[in-house]
């Protein structure tokens, strides 16, 4: 079971890894059906345990103001009992992929068991209900938002931040490989 400690460690490594600049990307845990959440506005890398917002499943706030993503989150741990992490950030490669409408293609052993395969949402508003109904309709655990970011989803926050180191290590290694297969290289 996650504790908060570790919330916000986790917050903290997505923040000095660069998958979140600025107060990009939101994290939440599910715990004995109250689920915390980073604050909207938030600083990823600069958070602390009592800055962490609490919201019942229907989306009643306990604690603070969640993240403005807290019905895409909400609406993914209504419908995946398994999942009680979810990751979102706005990891440069996958987004940049997903600006050109290119699939990343899924070449290591490491993707392959770990991410599975990629759900691909179209653009819609950040912190709309129609991005949250959107991404609540894919059954992938690692899904990439148009223009946007990426969402991880674990059993718990440890496997929801693998996908997302992996799911950017990925794609930086397609990248890498299409600039290889270029013409002018
Ligand atoms: C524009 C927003 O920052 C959007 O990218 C949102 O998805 C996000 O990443 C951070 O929003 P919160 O600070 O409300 O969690
Ligand atoms: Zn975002």
């Amino acid at each position: 079971m996650d504790n908060l400690k570790a919330f916000i460690d986790i917050c903290h490594k997505l923040y000095d890894r660069k998958y979140v600049v600025g107060s990009g990307g939101n994290v939440s845990i599910k715990k004995d059906n109250l689920i915390y959440a980073t604050p909207t506005g938030s600083i990823l890398g600069f958070l602390k345990e009592e800055d962490i917002t609490i919201v019942d499943i229907d989306g009643n706030i306990i604690k603070g103001a969640p993240t403005s993503e807290i019905k895409m989150h909400l609406n993914i741990y209504k419908k995946r009992k398994d999942i009680n992490a979810v990751v979102h950030t706005h990891s440069i490669y996958s987004t940049a992929f997903s600006i050109l409408d290119k699939k990343i293609e899924l070449l290591t052993p490491e993707a392959q068991i770990f991410i599975k395969k990629i759900g691909y949402v179209p653009y819609l508003k950040a912190g709309s209900v129609e991005l949250a109904e959107e991404v609540s309709k894919r059954n992938e655990d690692v899904i990439i938002l148009k223009n946007h970011g990426i969402v991880c989803l674990g059993k718990d926050l440890i496997e929801a931040y693998l996908k997302t180191e992996v799911m950017e290590e990925i794609a930086k290694l397609n990248y890498i490989i299409h600039s290889l297969q270029s013409p002018t290289h």
